[in-house]
Parts: structure tokens; sequence; C-alpha cells
């Protein structure tokens, strides 16, 4: 099962991974080619209707592999309005091929240019996942022109539907209403899907037969992070302040830099506001480390149950709390930390000496845990001689205590007891002490705005490219600080 966003992420991963885009929609082209064989004689007629999107140019590829057939390939408004190079390259193959393609620029004002009536077998590839509320014109008149060649006496056509039947969301199988309040999607007999099946096709009530196309991407595209992890983060030119999260940091104690590293990770990461609560004793040094931070010192120099209301008033509001950096593993923190934990439902990173009481603590909260190998033991967690071995042994152990685990290692193991991710990036260099801070700012900034399972593997993949960046500058010796900066740019989609 995979999301449309997911979907698209693993797309850009393959692309990265030497498997591009181009090749996706060839395989696509071919799949669907294939399924219309499985229904159609030969010599029959099979019309392909096409948008301008991506979803069009996987038709635009079938027709290509389909020319035995009487083929007629039907776009919907004018050539120059295809949205992407590689449909609009195989738009242009058509005519090379002398394949029948024309463009209908009036599709509403001349339904008889679609070349329904005699089809045999019609294509729908007007909109796959990139549907975005209910059909508009014309694509709206044609998906009922299209159903209506399926049940029509005269031609009685067997509807194929590209990826997803036209108007429906892939993800949760609904079709929005229009003004006139009507549902419009097309009706298919059959959909051949891409990759892997799509949550909203089985939400969907219908008797098509699904089938679920491999389409050649890598398995390393899915398991491994890439740059098209980056692509939920995104923004959206209207947001405003607040939009991307605000951090509240819980550290300091027996360690200064350690809050502040997470801290300053955060905001470069993407955070907002972000907090520290910390103890008086190190405030006023966390506050001379940077002034975009909002400090807030409680007595004494340990975090201890006293502190709690404090804590719980400052978390109140915020998006994220990360837990860790620099506590300490005093009595008193970690029962202040188990306590916090018991009544905070909200989205926690936890990290550092934190993480020991996390296996235990019976909590509402959303936690992604950061532990490295050795705190993961003391979590009572798995060791593992290899990262596969490790990676499904996590796994397990993450179903069991209910929580995202991020354990760092040459290879990142990231996973919330279902799926399962491994981030490649990163070096030796960042043994250093203080990167597992950054790593957590950097996850509690993300995990605003992104479920925790891709926050830890946005977070890891960003800090150890960021270590990556460093290192290919200026070679090892890096310091946790050298990461903080370079942050953003690990975390540029137009890389
Ligand atoms: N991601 C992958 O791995 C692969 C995807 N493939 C195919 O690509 C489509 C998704 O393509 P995309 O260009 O993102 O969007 P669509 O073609 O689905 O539609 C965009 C198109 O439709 C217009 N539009 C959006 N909403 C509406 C609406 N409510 N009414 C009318 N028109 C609408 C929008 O303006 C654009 O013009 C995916 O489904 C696959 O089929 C691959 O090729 C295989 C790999
Ligand atoms: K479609």
């Amino acid at each position: 099962m995979i999301t449309a966003d997911r979907m698209a992420a693993v797309d850009a991963n393959a692309a990265a991974l030497g498997v591009p885009r181009k090749q996706l929609m060839e395989s696509a082209g071919n799949a669907i080619a294939r399924e219309v064989r499985t229904v159609a004689d030969p010599g029959a007629t099979v019309t392909l209707v096409c948008g301008r999107g991506n979803n069009g140019g996987d038709a635009f590829v079938a027709a290509r592999f389909l020319s035995d057939y009487d083929v007629r390939v039907r776009l919907l408004g004018r050539p120059e309005t295809i949205r992407t190079t590689i449909a609009k390259e195989n738009w242009d193959a058509l005519a090379a091929a002398e394949i029948d393609a024309e463009a209908v620029v009036d599709p509403v004002a001349e339904p008889n240019r679609l070349t329904l009536a005699n089809a045999d077998v019609v294509v729908d590839a007007m909109l796959g996942t990139g549907v975005s509320g209910p059909l508009r014109e014309p694509e709206r008149t044609v998906a009922k022109r299209i159903t209506e060649a399926a049940s029509s006496t005269a031609s009685d056509a067997t509807v194929i539907a590209v990826d997803v039947p036209s108007g429906v969301d892939a993800d949760t199988g609904e079709v929005a209403a229009g003004p006139d309040g009507e549902h419009v999607a097309v009706a298919a007999d059959r959909i051949v899907t891409f990759h892997d099946a799509k949550p909203g096709l089985e939400e969907l009530r219908t008797d098509a037969t699904v089938t679920v196309a491999d389409i050649g991407i890598p398995t390393a595209a899915a398991l491994f992070t890439g740059p098209g992890d980056l692509l939920g983060l995104d923004r959206d030119p209207e947001s405003h302040k607040g939009d991307h999260g605000e951090v509240l940091v819980v550290g300091g104690g027996p360690y200064t830099g350690a809050p502040t590293l997470a801290a300053r990770a955060a905001l470069r990461a993407g955070a907002d506001l972000v907090r520290v609560a910390c103890p008086e004793s190190v405030a006023r040094e966390v506050q001379g480390f940077s002034e975009n931070l909002i400090v807030h010192g409680f007595p004494g120099a340990i975090l201890e149950p006293d502190h709690l209301d404090r804590i719980r008033d400052l978390a109140a509001g915020r998006d994220v709390v990360v837990f860790g950096p620099g506590l300490g593993d005093a009595e008193p923190t970690l029962s202040a930390v188990e306590r916090f934990l018991e009544d905070y439902d909200g989205r926690a990173v936890v990290d550092a000496d934190a993480l020991q009481v996390v296996p235990d603590v019976e909590t509402e909260a959303t936690l992604v845990c950061t532990p490295h190998q050795g705190e993961l033991r003391a979590m009572g967690g798995p060791s593992a001689e290899n990262w596969r071995e490790r990676a499904e042994r996590v796994r397990e152990f993450a179903a069991e205590i209910g929580h995202t685990l991020l354990v760092k290692g040459a290879y990142d193991v990231i996973t919330d007891g279902e799926d399962l991710r491994v981030n490649r990036t990163g070096n030796p260099g960042m043994t250093v002490g203080g990167t597992g801070d950054v790593l957590a700012g950097a996850v509690g900034a993300v995990a605003c705005t992104q479920r925790p399972l891709q926050a830890a593997a946005i977070g890891a993949y960003a800090n150890g490219r960021a270590g990556d960046l460093v290192v290919e500058e200026r070679g090892y010796g890096l310091v946790a600080t050298d990461l903080i900066d370079r942050i953003p740019e690990a975390v540029r989609t137009d890389a």
C-alpha cells in the first residue's frame, strides 16, 4: 500500500538511483498495453483519452505498444499545455510512430472527436494521483461520456483506468462533489495501478479488477532515504509564522552545549520558533549561544519533578518537545521525564539519557526515539552485527514499545514497527560528540509538519548529508556546530 506523496518520493529516489522517471513512464505505458491485450481482440478499436499530466503521458507510451490495434489517442486540450517534458516527448513520439493522435481542444462541444462511440476499449488516462478537488471541465463531462460508452448497448466498451479512475482520490478513494453536488469520476471495469496498491482503491466500492503493475522502481528507492524524502518539506507560499512548527527543547544540566545544539539545529531544520527549558545554571550560557532562542531557566542545576508544571506550561501550544540533550541521568531527572510523558499526548523526540524511561512509561505521546546502539541496548533493545539484521530486530522492538525508533549507526535504521527506512548519509567524522543533539533537534523541527517515521527519515538524511557536505569541503575533524549551518542546504529539494 502506498500513498500518492510516498509514490512521488519513491519516484524521485529512483531517479537519484539512476532509474529516471522516463523509464518508469515507459514501463507504466507497457503495463497499460499488457492490460489492454487481456481484453482486446485482434483488430479491436482502442481509444486512449489523455489528460495533460503524467497520467496522460503513460497512455501516450501505451499507444506506441498498441499500434497493432486500431488505436486512437485523444488529448484533452492543446499540446502546448502538456505539463511535463516527459509527457510532451511521448506525445511528440506518437507522430513519429504514425499513430492516430489528436488534440481535442473543446471535447465538451465536440464529444464525437473523442471517438468513444465505437471503441471496444477506452483507456481513462485523464488524471491519476495529480487530481485535486472535484473534476473540472472538460474532464468532468468527458468522464461521464466514458462511463456512458461503457454501458451503452451500442459499444459496451471495456474501460481501463490508468493508475486510478479519473476523479478518484488515490489515498482516500473519495470522489469530491462538484458545485452541482454531483460526485463525478470514471466508472472503470479494470484499473492498472503502478508499483504498489493504493489505499483509495481498497476504499473504492467497485467491482473493477485491479492490477498492480511493477514498473521497475528499485527496492532501494523505497528502503533507503533519498532526495525524494525531502519533497514533503516543500513550503506553501501562503504559509505564515508558526506554520512550520514550534519546538521546545528540554535539556541541559550537567551539559550545556547539548540543548543549544539541539535548539539551533531545530531552527536550521525549519522550525519557526524554538524555546529551550534548561536549569538556570546554564540558561545564560544557552542564551549566549544564539539570540534566536527563547530560553526559560528553571531553578537549580538539573531537571527535577518540581519543574514539571513549568515544563508542561511551556510544552502546551508547542508542536514538538525534544527531550534529553544534556539532561543527564540523575534519578530526579529521569523521574521528571517519566512523569511528563505519562500525561503528555503530543509529539516528542526523546534522546540521550531520557531514552531509558521510554520502554516502561505508559504514554499517549507519539515518540521518536533517537538512540545510538549503546543507548538502544540500555533501553532493552536488540544488538546485531550488520544493518540488515539490526533493521529487522529494531523493527520488532519498535513494534513492541509502540514508538518510532531512529537507531544511529553507519547505516541509521528508522522504523515505526511497520515501515522501515535505512539512511546511508553521514560519515565516520560524525562520531564526534554533539552530532546526536543536532540530529534530535533536526528531527524535532521536521516532526512539526511530517509524520514521525518521515520526520526521523528526513532528520537522519539531512544530518548525515550536512556532515557529508562538511567533510567534502574540509575533510574529517568536523565538530557538531559545523553540521548546524549546513542543514538548510542538506534539506533543499531543488539541489
Ligand atoms: N509517481 C510515479 O512514480 C509515477 C507516476 N506516473 C503517472 O503520473 C501520474 C501523476 O501525474 P501528475 O502529472 O502528477 O498528475 P495527473 O496526470 O494525475 O493530473 C494532473 C493534471 O490534471 C489536472 N487536474 C488536477 N486536478 C484536476 C481536477 N480536479 N479536474 C481537472 N483537472 C485536474 C492538473 O491541472 C494537471 O493538468 C500518476 O497517476 C501515474 O499515472 C508514472 O508515469 C509512473 C510513475
Ligand atoms: K486515470
